[in-house]
């Protein structure tokens, strides 16, 4: 073969590759198969290649754009947003039939590869039938009402703390950013409650600063991982929306080729992981410690009234997460959980539990800060100070503030924190008069739901009175229409613990302060990751009461 000849047939075939890869492209592109499937479902049309991606993009995020899909195609539609079709459903009853119906959350494919794969493979969130019985019931004792009351004190001392820090604002006269603090707040909660640490997260009145360096990394870290900069701004998730099913050649490539965006997401995971499993060798040190004072003869009881008067380190409080986590077993095999799986539980403690608790803390402060809503404030003062203005709360006295619980369930329902649901449909299923596929992804518009005058009266404004009981706005309220915690079997495992933490933090905060609204906020920017958040803060001036 001459030289010419063997350039003349590396050229062709060269052609011959090019045109098939942009045929193969063109056609990937319209997804023909994806669209038959689902072409007897309503829903935007979907343009080549990033499907509903840009209008997303031109709305704001997905909240939105799921909004005003329901108003033009009605409470079921198709959907083509990231990676797959979803097909969104926003009325409460078809809501109520994808959640009870269908046990397993959909989990967006991510960018890791190796070892950091196999250790997200393990997480809960990701868990499916027995594996998800088996770690929600290692969960669940956290959650009983005998752990709950020994949390209190904690959780009171961190509100008591949060109210420190919003005084030592009030004599700047400045705006302070209640939600960052509320932030710092919760992040507390979780140390002391599930790790028996103390991070110092809160400013408090004396450091002004934060004590310490692993708390300085884990916000920043926590800040990294759930930023969704730090997704988009990685190409590699853009190689994997398009073409999700090569996601195992394009990991491998990112994972040997990172760039900024997935080495901060990574950095960020490595970070949390490295505290947990810090906090984790400390408690099981901790018991060794104990069982051989234990063997001493030492009761705890006598342990605990000599820690008290010594004013020696609290402690790990009883139906701490770490202890029973290190005491873990699998039901259905008796075995115990393995090192990778309880560190991936600890991760995802410290993910689930600060972030959705400051956001419906903020969003409800958001609004009681709002000069329309002086009357709700009035109203709630005036229960708090019924209780009494510097009486610290019990277990059982919570339930005397059931307009306090209003305001706070009101603020979820205006902006859910977490504001779309998913599973995968386990079975061929009929869904609003449609046939659905097995497999199939599933969502629910939470925050369209929620805000929608199809089943809400008067959504736009902030009525707690829909949460108290006897009233006519609780009558009007729609059955199985407010999801801000889910429902099913995988509904919100830490609700008891949230909402007693958010009342807690509420009551201390009314019985010292109210707040106004620093102006121009009254179109509160949001930020929207898994969850839903101020974007830019939520800026408020305390009034000492
Ligand atoms: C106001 C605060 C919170 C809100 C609004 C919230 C909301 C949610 C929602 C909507 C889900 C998904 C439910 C579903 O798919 O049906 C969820 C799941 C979950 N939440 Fe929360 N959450 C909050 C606080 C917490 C706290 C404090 C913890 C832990 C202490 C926690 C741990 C979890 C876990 C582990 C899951 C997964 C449950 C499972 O799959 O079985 N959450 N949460």
């Amino acid at each position: 073969m001459t030289s010419v000849e063997f350039v003349l047939i590396s050229w062709s075939f060269w052609a011959v590759v090019l045109a098939s890869s942009l045929t193969a492209v063109v056609i990937y592109g319209f997804r023909p198969i994806h669209r038959l499937k689902l072409r007897h479902l309503p829903g935007p049309p979907r343009p080549w290649l990033f499907g509903n991606i840009p209008e997303t993009l031109k709305e704001g995020g997905i909240y939105r754009t799921q909004q005003i899909y329901a108003q033009k195609y009605g409470p079921l539609f198709v959907t083509h947003q990231i990676f797959q079709p979803i097909v969104m459903v926003e009325s409460p009853d078809l809501a109520r039939k994808v959640l009870l119906g269908n046990n397993y959350r959909c989990v967006f494919p991510n960018l890791l590869f190796g070892e950091e794969a196999r250790f997200e493979a393990s997480t809960y969130l990701d868990t499916r039938s027995d594996k998800h019985r088996t770690v929600r019931g290692a969960w669940q004792p956290f959650f009983f009402s005998g752990s709950l009351e020994g949390f209190l004190s904690l959780m009171w001392d961190a509100a008591d703390l949060l109210a420190d820090s919003v005084e030592m604002h009030c004599k700047d006269d400045n705006y302070m950013d209640i939600h960052a603090m509320v932030q710092a707040m919760t992040v507390q909660v979780v140390g002391t409650t599930a790790f028996g640490v103390d991070f110092h997260t809160q400013l408090a009145d004396k450091a002004n600063q934060y004590n310490s360096d692993d708390v300085k990394q884990l916000l920043q870290a926590v800040y990294d991982i759930m930023a969704p900069e730090a997704f988009s701004f990685s190409m590699y998730a853009a190689f994997l929306v398009l073409f999700p099913s090569a996601a195992p050649l394009i990991k491998l490539v990112a994972h040997c080729f990172p760039d900024k965006g997935l080495l901060t997401v990574r950095r960020g995971r490595q970070v949390v992981i490295d505290i947990v499993k810090k906090l984790m060798a400390d408690r099981r040190a901790d018991i060794e410690h104990e069982q051989k004072r234990e063997a001493k003869g030492l009761s705890s009881r006598l342990r605990a009234s000599f820690a008290e008067a010594t004013g020696e380190r609290r402690g790990v409080a009883p139906g701490s997460f770490v202890d029973l986590l290190v005491n873990a077993t699998d039901k259905a095999t008796g075995e115990s959980l393995s090192d990778l799986e309880r560190t991936n539980q600890a991760f995802v403690m410290v993910m689930s539990a600060y972030e959705t608790t400051a956001n419906s803390l903020a969003f409800t402060l958001y609004m009681l800060a709002r000069p329309e809503n002086k009357s709700k404030v009035e109203r709630l003062t005036a229960e708090v100070d019924a209780f009494g203005r510097n009486r610290v709360p019990t277990f059982e006295d919570l339930d005397q503030f059931p307009w306090l619980e209003a305001c706070l369930s009101e603020g979820m329902r205006v902006y859910p924190p977490v504001p779309t649901l998913t599973r995968e449909a386990e079975r061929d299923m009929e869904l609003g008069g449609y046939r659905i596929e097995k497999g199939t992804m599933l969502g629910v518009a939470v925050y369209s739901m929620h805000n929608s005058s199809a089943y809400w009266k008067e959504p736009e404004k902030y009525l707690p009175e829909r949460f108290m009981e006897g009233t006519p706005e609780s009558a009007a309220k729609p059955a199985h229409g407010y999801l801000p915690f889910g429902d099913g079997v995988r509904a919100c495992i830490g609700l008891r613990f949230a909402r007693m933490e958010a009342k807690l933090t509420l009551i201390r905060l009314f019985q010292r302060f109210t707040f106004e609204l620093q102006p121009g906020q009254e179109n509160l920017p949001l930020r929207e990751t898994i969850t839903l958040s101020a974007a830019n803060g939520v800026f408020v001036k305390a009034i000492p009461r």
